[in-house]
């Protein structure tokens, strides 16, 4: 700052005595600063006289640091003395070695760089220059000298400096002036170079002017367009304006529309989706189906094996079973004789003994005889000894002996012949005793091979039993993958009163098949001719299953226990009896006390089977409802009193769970509880005798059980419900001859089966509108027909020609029940989470 401060007092005409032209005070300052290089407010710009920094730069001169170089310290440096400028200075500068007199004496004086002076001193160069010296008077010219030789130092280092410093410029100007001309180079080549260029820019100018003109044309014309739009513009918005208000009307319509759009949009990207889930689920299901129908095929293959198997040691056993009997009458037949020969052997015993107590008799006899004899001798030497004895008496004591020895001999051959007869009895017996023991053995044996047929038979029963189980099971998953209802046939017998009554044609107007893929499925109808000459006809029907007139209430549970089970899994169930009055709905839902039918068979199952799941610690809890349509009427079954008077709604859940409003609920827990509750509801429901029935339902009964099942072990759920329903009697109301009350029971039973028959046409058809509003029992059954139910419905039909008009309408409308899809049944479960 400081030298700043004092070079700037440097006069801008130049510097005095150095004979150099100053350009301007700057170069001046360049050289006292950056001797190096110009500063960067010189010409060239600013140059950092860094080393690093000497890139070779074609617009910059570059500058030799050697002439301009500032001479270090060291070179300068001289004695100690001599630096002062002062008077002061001077005086202590006089003990300096090179102090001496007069200019020829400054020669040897090491010479001071005008910057050393400068440093030293803090002079300017004006301060040097303007320097004036006095002294007192009388003071002697050599002191004089002496005081002026410092000054005449700095005054040469500072004509050096300038000296060095107009050289060092000199130089700078002379590069200055080369490079000055490179520039004017190539500022001549950059201009021609420019007016190239402009000259371009001007064409393109004159382009981009023409241009314009004919944007501007283009403009106007567009503002003429736009003004001609603009008026049109302004007419059609007038027009508009006037479309808009009953476009505004229209809008809150299109608005309400589009939302009701959006909304079925919504439900039909829901329903999509749905579809989409159900084809994927339907997909997987046919092939599952696939392989579950490969199952079944090979099952029945299986299954007629077996029955083959079971028909052939039938036979082998009704065989043996004869062989045994023939077996068995030989037995009791060589028992017999074992019996008869035990009671000869016995009486020849006896004989034998009688004849030994005989023969030891006639010893006896013999002895005594042979003792009588010898005696007689004795006496008739004795005689003859004593000469005097008679020969009469000898003579009969001769014919005693001969007699007696005659019958000694005859009972000696009897006894012989006696033993001999004893050993042919003891032959005899140890020959039947042998036959007896050889009868035994074959006996034994064919009562062992008998007992292995048995059980071989019984197993081979179990064989079937067990296929006839998994055809069943096969069968219902088959049913469940279909969706359809399933449909079973039942075909009452022949009733008593029918067959007694000549009026009526009880020939049988129903066929089954006894072989082939039908059995047990199909069945025909003969239809009889009548009299505008129409020919019988035969047709045929196939179902589910087929129970011919022979068919028990067990048989018939058998067949849907599975499915009453499946309501304990948590699915909603459906089983309901349709068919003409009289046709056996209310014998196969019911039946009687000793053949009870399919609801209190389902009940008893469904607290066994409960009762056999505590062990799996589920727990259940049962509610039981019954209600019954009559005239469209809905009424509880199960209120105490016999007309509660009360309006029963129906509602669907979201889960097409049933609703019943005020219906009479009551927690059953055993079988014998929902016994009562029949015997209660049958009591109240609507029945009358009619023309084809005693005791007609005149009414749709419906016994609803619902299941609620949690395990508490797992924490599972399951909720299921079962729907167990008798319909009323479809009837020709000309022949069931009823009238008033009757007439007008007949006629709404006859509408809601009608309606119940539109539904089934409608979801066969996969109509898109179902009309289960119709009627209470549609409404009512609306999940079952058209939810995730397994649904199931008895046909009851009748056997004979009198009813094979009914029946042919019936086994159609079976069909048709058969044919419809209903949603694939899904479980009510809830697993618990982990
Ligand atoms: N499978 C069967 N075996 C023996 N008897 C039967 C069978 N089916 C029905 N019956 C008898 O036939 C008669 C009529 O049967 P049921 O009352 O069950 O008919 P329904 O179809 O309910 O008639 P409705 O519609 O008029 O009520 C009854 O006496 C019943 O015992």
């Amino acid at each position: 700052m400081m030298d700043e401060r004092r070079e700037s007092r440097i006069p801008r005409s130049g510097i005095p005595g150095a004979g150099v032209p100053a350009p301007t005070a700057k170069p001046l300052e360049t050289s006292r600063t950056a001797n190096v290089a110009p500063t960067a407010s010189g010409p060239l710009g600013k140059r950092k006289a860094d080393a690093t920094d000497a890139a070779p730069d074609n617009k910059r001169p570059t500058f030799s640091s050697g002439a301009g170089a500032r001479p270090t310290r060291s070179n300068t440096t001289g004695g100690a003395g001599g630096r002062t400028t002062s008077l002061q200075g001077a005086t202590s500068a006089r003990t300096g070695p090179s102090a001496g007199v007069g200019g020829s004496e400054l020669g040897p004086i090491a010479e001071e760089t005008w910057d050393d002076i400068r440093d030293k001193t803090g002079q300017g160069v004006d301060d040097v220059l303007n320097k004036k010296l006095s002294f007192p008077k009388g003071t002697k010219p050599e002191r004089k000298v002496e005081a002026f030789v410092p000054l005449v130092k700095e005054l040469k280092a500072l004509g050096r400096h300038l000296h060095s410093s107009s050289q060092r410029l000199e130089l700078d100007v002379e590069q200055w002036k080369r490079h000055s001309a490179e520039l004017s180079t190539a500022a001549e080549a950059e201009r021609k170079e420019w007016n190239a260029k402009q000259e371009e820019v001007a064409a393109q100018m004159t382009q981009i002017r023409e241009l314009l003109e004919m944007q501007e044309q283009q403009n106007k014309q567009l503002e003429a367009d736009v003004k001609a739009g603009e008026e049109s513009l302004a007419a059609k918005e007038a027009a508009l304006a006037a479309v808009q208000g009953k476009l505004e009307g229209v809008q809150g319509e299109v608005d309400r529309t589009t939302k009701a759009l959006e909304e079925r949009e919504a439900k039909i990207r829901e329903m999509e989706d749905v579809v989409r889930t159900g084809q994927k689920y339907s997909t997987t299901l046919q092939s599952y189906n696939t392989s579950l129908q490969a199952d079944l095929t090979a099952e029945k293959a299986r299954r007629d094996e077996v029955q083959k198997a079971k028909d052939e040691l039938q036979g082998q056993a009704a065989e043996l079973g004869g062989k045994v009997r023939s077996l068995e009458q030989l037995l009791a037949y060589e028992r017999e004789q074992v019996t008869k020969l035990r009671e000869e052997r016995e009486a020849a015993t006896r004989d034998l003994a009688m004849l030994r107590a005989d023969l030891d008799n006639t010893r006896q006899e013999r002895e005594r005889a042979v003792a009588d004899a010898a005696k007689a001798k004795e006496d008739m030497e004795r005689l003859r000894a004593v000469g005097g004895k008679s020969l009469e008496t000898l003579e009969a004591l001769n014919n005693d002996k001969a007699t007696m020895e005659a019958q000694l001999s005859m009972q000696i051959k009897t006894i012989a012949s006696m033993r001999e007869e004893l050993a042919g009895a003891k032959e005899g017996r140890a020959m039947a005793d042998a036959m007896a023991d050889s009868r035994a053995a074959q006996i034994t044996e064919l009562k062992a091979q008998v007992e292995s047929l048995q059980s071989s038979l019984a197993d081979a029963e179990k064989r079937v039993y067990a296929g006839e189980l998994i055809r069943r099971k096969l069968h219902n998953i088959i049913q469940d993958l279909k969706g359809n209802i399933r449909v079973y046939c039942r075909v009452r017998p022949v009733s008593a009163a029918e067959a007694a009554d000549p009026a009526h044609d009880s020939e049988m107007s129903l066929d089954f098949p006894t072989s082939g893929d039908l059995l047990g499925r199909g069945l025909s109808v003969v239809v009889p001719g009548n009299l505008t000459g129409q020919a019988p006809q035969k047709h045929q029907f196939a179902f589910d299953r087929v129970f011919s007139p022979g068919t028990g209430q067990e048989m018939v549970f058998d067949e849907i226990s599975e499915l009453v089970q499946s309501a304990l899994d948590g699915h909603k169930v459906c089983i309901f009896a349709y068919g003409q009055t009289g046709s056996g709905k209310t014998y196969t839902m019911l039946g009687s006390r000793d053949q009870p039918g399919v609801i209190p068979r389902a009940m008893q199952q469904i607290f066994t089977s409960g009762q056999k799941l505590a062990a799996q610690d589920w727990r259940f809890n049962m509610q039981a409802s019954m209600l019954e349509i009559y005239n469209e009427d809905i009424r509880d079954l199960l209120s105490r009193k016999k007309d509660d008077g009360k309006k029963h709604n129906v509602t669907h859940d979201s889960n097409g769970v049933t609703n019943v409003s005020d219906m009479t609920m009551v927690d059953v827990n055993r079988p014998e509880a929902v016994e009562q509750l029949l015997a209660q509801a049958m009591e109240k429901r609507t029945v009358g005798c009619t023309h084809l029935n005693e005791q007609s339902s005149r009414s749709h009964m419906v016994f609803t059980m619902r299941i609620e099942g949690d395990n508490t072990a797992t924490g599972a759920k399951v909720s299921g419900v079962l729907n167990l329903i008798d319909l009323a009697g479809s009837e020709r109301v000309k022949e069931s001859g009823a009238t008033g009350q009757r007439l007008k029971e007949a006629q709404a039973i006859n509408k809601s089966l009608s309606a119940l028959g539109d539904v089934i046409m409608a979801l066969a058809n996969k109509q898109e509108h179902v009309p289960f509003r119709n009627s209470k029992l549609t409404y009512l059954l609306q999940p079952c027909l058209g939810g995730d139910s397994k649904t199931l419905m008895f046909l009851n039909v009748a056997p004979t020609r009198e009813f094979a008009h009914e029946s042919m309408c019936s086994l159609r409308f079976g069909s048709k029940v058969n044919a419809c899809e209903i949603n694939v049944p899904k479980k009510n479960v809830v697993v618990p989470r982990g």
